[in-house]
């Protein structure tokens, strides 16, 4: 089992590079299977676990990928498999997304059910609806949804009940190969949507309003292969914004976009840290006493859910009195029974969490209940007493890369242990080969 172990009383001083956005690579990556002329290539791509996973997939659906300095090269043009198994969609969630392009592309698709996880039920209803209504027959069963169209898919108007990020990019790239004019409604307005929408400009898509509620797209024939650089990641970014504030820290983000950030830089301005521009990012300054504020997560512009447990660590540290409502997953407070072992002052009262703080915060054993809750764990033992061990880190590899090692640069004193045993099983595992 990997390991990291954080003693906590470092101030963070110097600069932090943040890497590409997991959340756009994501959909673009998947989008890249709608080309079918022409090799896409795809810049500044995180080294994180998710992205090895949607690669794979798309390996099993037939696309050629190949992943070396943080380029993917993605060759689409081959014919295409309509099926993306469990093993996948188990591991990532975002396997969904080649559901939209494969149906475009080929008139079916068929993609394991992604079931809950840690954070909610997360169905899929809204991407289901949007395909419908462009004339796809979709039945769920053993476990798979199966999406068929006889033809092309037909351009329609969809309203989301929700503005949700995945049903927002599923059906936008589902309309990109559509015959006729897709509208739409109560969209997901994310940077990572924007980004996507432009990734299927550059292919050759015609689609207007992206970052707006109502995005129009006009069905082309064929796309192709094109050149794409990921937008910066606005959550890791915030994650090491607020690991600084908790030290009492000076950082510099390099990358860090301040237009994506405004929701939580206005929150941590009114607790009290201060925040200064610079020419390829944001300096953070953080003061020696935070103040308690409330927040509520959104939809973007609002406060992102990506965020919460990262800042509910930093309000932890804060005097008074503060409330976190999560309006975005039902389920999304498993991190504080974590912080709570690490004697943190806290208590849920149904969709929101009453912090008193500030928290004599202990070093404690604690597990990563999903990749953010990793992330603010990691958080709270730079500010508590001692050494605090977080397990799990599977989670955290899904949306951080090198972790550990960035923090170390800005001098915390932490250090990752990795899983001796099972470098043990595969040293004899080789050496048995070998005998052979
Ligand atoms: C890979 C990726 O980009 N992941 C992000 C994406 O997830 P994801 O795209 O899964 O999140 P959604 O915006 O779809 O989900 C928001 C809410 O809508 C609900 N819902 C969603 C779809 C649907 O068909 N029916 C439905 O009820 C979900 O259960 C959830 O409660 O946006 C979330 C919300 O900002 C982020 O936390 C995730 O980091
Ligand atoms: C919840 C997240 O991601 P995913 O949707 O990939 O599970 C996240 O990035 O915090």
């Amino acid at each position: 089992m990997d390991k990291i172990i954080v003693r906590g009383g470092k101030r963070l001083n110097g600069t932090v590079k943040v890497e590409g956005a997991k959340n756009a690579v994501l959909p673009v990556i998947a989008a890249s299977l709608l080309a079918s002329d022409g090799k896409s290539i795809i810049r500044d791509v995180p080294s994180l676990s998710d992205v090895y996973t949607i690669n794979e997939v798309l390996r099993y659906l037939n696309a050629e990928v190949e992943f070396q300095n943080n380029m993917v090269h993605i060759d689409a043009t081959r014919e295409l498999t309509a099926e993306a198994p469990f093993e996948y969609v188990r591991k990532m969630r975002a396997s969904v997304l080649v559901m939209g392009p494969l149906l475009a592309r080929l008139g079916r698709a068929r993609v394991a059910l992604p079931g809950g996880c840690a954070i909610g039920t997360r169905p899929i209803d809204q991407h289901l609806k949007g395909f419908e209504a462009m004339g796809a027959v979709v039945k769920v069963g053993n476990g798979f949804i199966d999406a068929r169209v006889d033809g092309k898919l037909k351009g329609a108007k969809i309203y989301f009940d929700i503005p949700s990020v995945g049903a927002t990019e599923n059906v936008m790239m589902a309309a990109a190969l559509a015959e006729g004019t897709t509208i739409l409604e109560n969209c997901a307005k994310e940077p990572e949507i924007v980004d996507l929408a432009n990734y299927l400009t550059s292919m050759g898509a015609i689609v207007k309003g992206a970052g707006t509620e109502t995005i129009r797209i006009e069905g082309v024939d064929r796309l192709y292969g094109a050149d794409h650089t990921i937008i910066p990641d606005r959550i890791e970014a915030g994650t090491f914004i607020t690991a600084a504030a908790i030290t009492g820290g000076n950082v510099y983000v390099k990358g860090a976009v301040p237009e994506h950030l405004s929701s939580l830089v206005a929150k941590l301005e009114e607790m009290g840290v201060e925040f200064i521009e610079e020419a390829e990012g944001v300096r953070v300054i953080a003061p020696d006493k935070l103040k308690a504020v409330d927040i509520k997560t959104m939809p973007y512009p609002g406060f992102p859910t990506d965020m919460q447990a990262q800042v509910m660590a930093l309000l932890l540290k804060s005097e008074g009195t503060s409330m976190i409502t999560e309006t975005v997953f039902e389920n999304r407070f498993m991190h504080v029974e974590e912080f709570r072992r690490m004697n943190a002052n806290i208590k849920i009262e149904g969709r929101s969490v009453i912090i008193n703080g500030p928290s004599d915060l202990q070093g404690a054993e604690v597990a990563a209940t999903d990749l953010r809750a990793g992330a603010a764990l990691i958080i709270a033992g730079l500010a508590a007493d001692g050494i605090t061990r977080v397990t799990e880190l599977q989670h955290l590899d899904r949306g951080y890369v090198n972790f550990h090692g960035k923090l170390a640069a800005l001098g915390a004193d932490i250090e990752r242990i990795y899983d001796v045993e099972k470098e043990e099983e595969a040293m004899v595992a080789k050496l048995a080969a070998n005998v052979k």
